[in-house]
């Protein structure tokens, strides 16, 4: 009997022949979770300009000291200056410029007096806010009354105080969540060079599967893999191409695998990987001569062009297949087509490759600890690392959280699937746990 592989060694297998993409220059916003392949450098500093923090007035201390409201410092008013401004008035002694948020600290001001601590230029009390320059045009002239004083730069934002020129903004192999991605748009990048998201062509295979939505004839059901699959691709940041369910036919399935190859970066198969008689997957992928290209070149690459199907010391997950395949030696992962064994060997197998061709570490999901909860414990296959679903709560006033298991172990429960934000991952030595045994659980977020 051939080698029965751990879930270690079938990863391992896999993540050795697998490489990052190349890197890509991408708009912003399409490289929202990519990797960044190079530090990007601040070309300019933030703010570009001393600013106002408030809206207010822009001063000279001196003018202001001592200021109450009973003694109020009286300044006249020079002008606007709004956010954008440019081309700005000398604040000279004894005068302010009305200030908005954001706009540049004109020449002469050393501080800005928030409105609420003038009269507003109403000449009345303390001021709420600034009325609409379009409904009050005077407003930029005539006298305000200052309330209290400031400080040297008090309310100014200084020229570089959020980075400066020639500073590492992000570091090489940062992922782009939006608040990357808003600091490089304010740094003037409008495109970055990113390793791309990977393209993911999911399909499932089997003679008894139907669409959801369609109705289902005698022993039909429908097809959930290729949607699990495809949401799970998704949700590790690659772009899935989920292609409808092939018929159990080796032809067919090469076929449509071979016609996928143009825009797959990896592929991934549900179901026909076992011992049947109908396991189309094995039976179209275990040819030598499976995917030449058309030309001499990829015909030699394609020697050896096999995928090596697996038994692993796994539940659920048991038969994988994996390979390198066509004349780009896209690599393709055969997962099993029990939903739950395709789901789990995702998280395992597939994720950690797409994440090491997306450049992003660690590639595997982090793992905690926690004690088994439930009225009873759990027996497990020993020989086998078995990757029961649960239902785990983060520790709180302990020091380990809990976890629970959902459903049982067989590999059809999709509705326990549903429930379960977790994996406990039992090794293959263990045969027997009992409630308030410590366990390992992966959470699945
Ligand atoms: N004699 C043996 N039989 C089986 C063994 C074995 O070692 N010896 N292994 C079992 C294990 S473990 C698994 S896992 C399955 C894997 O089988 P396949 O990968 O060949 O998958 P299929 O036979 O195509 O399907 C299995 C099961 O899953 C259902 N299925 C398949 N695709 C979908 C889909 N897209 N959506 C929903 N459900 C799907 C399918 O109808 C079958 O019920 O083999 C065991 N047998
Ligand atoms: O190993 Mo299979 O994946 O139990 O259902």
């Amino acid at each position: 009997m051939s080698k029965t592989w751990s879930v270690d060694e079938h990863l391992e297998d896999i993540l050795r022949s697998i490489r990052p993409l190349d890197p890509i220059e991408l708009n912003l916003l399409d490289a929202q979770g990519c990797t960044l392949v190079d530090d990007v450098i601040v070309p300019a500093a933030l703010p570009p300009f001393d600013n106002s923090s408030m809206d207010g007035y822009a001063v000279r201390t001196a003018d202001v000291e001592g200021a109450s409201e009973e003694f109020p410092a009286v300044l006249s008013v020079i002008g606007d200056i709004a956010a954008g401004s440019s081309g700005l008035p000398t604040v000279a002694s004894g005068e302010a410029a009305r200030i908005m948020t954001g706009a540049p600290l004109p020449p002469g001001a050393e501080a800005v007096v928030p409105v609420e601590w003038t009269d507003g230029g109403t000449g009345g009390g303390p001021a709420d806010a600034m009325p609409a320059h379009s409904a009050a045009p005077q407003g930029a002239t005539g006298q305000v009354r200052v309330h209290r004083p400031v400080q040297a730069r008090q309310h100014v934002r200084a020229k570089g105080s959020d980075v400066k020129a020639g500073t590492v903004a992000l570091n090489a192999g940062t992922v782009l969540g939006p608040a990357q991605v808003g600091l490089l748009a304010a740094i003037g990048r409008g495109t970055v060079t990113v390793r791309p998201r990977p393209r993911v062509v999911v399909l499932s295979t089997g003679s008894e599967l139907v669409t959801p939505g369609e109705p289902l004839g005698p022993g039909q059901i429908h097809d959930a893999n290729s949607f699990v699959l495809t949401a799970a691709a998704r949700a590790a940041g690659a772009i899935p191409y989920r292609v409808g369910a092939v018929t159990d036919d080796a032809d067919s399935l090469r076929a449509t695998i071979e016609d996928q190859l143009i825009r797959a970066d990896l592929v991934v198969t549900s179901g026909g990987v076992s011992v049947g008689a109908y396991d189309v997957v094995k039976e179209a992928l275990s040819r030598v001569d499976t995917f030449r290209g058309s030309d001499e070149e990829d015909r030699a690459d394609a020697v050896g062009d096999v995928v090596e199907f697996r038994r692993l010391a796994m539940q659920p997950g048991k038969p994988q297949g994996f390979g390198l395949i066509g004349p780009d030696r896209t690599p393709i992962l055969t997962l099993p087509g029990n939903p739950v064994s395709a789901y789990v060997s995702f998280e395992l197998f597939v994720r950690p490759a797409l994440r090491t061709l997306m450049g992003q570490e660690p590639v595997r999901r982090r793992t905690v600890r926690a004690r088994l909860t439930g009225d009873s414990g759990l027996t497990s296959p020993e020989g086998k690392r078995q990757f029961l679903r649960g239902d785990y709560s983060p520790p709180g006033e302990e020091d380990l959280g809990t976890v629970r298991a959902v459903g049982g172990a067989s590999s059809h429960l999709i509705a326990a699937l549903a429930q379960a934000n977790a994996l406990i991952d039992i090794p293959e030595k263990t045969g027997r746990l009992a409630p308030g045994d410590e366990v390992t659980v992966v959470p699945l977020d």
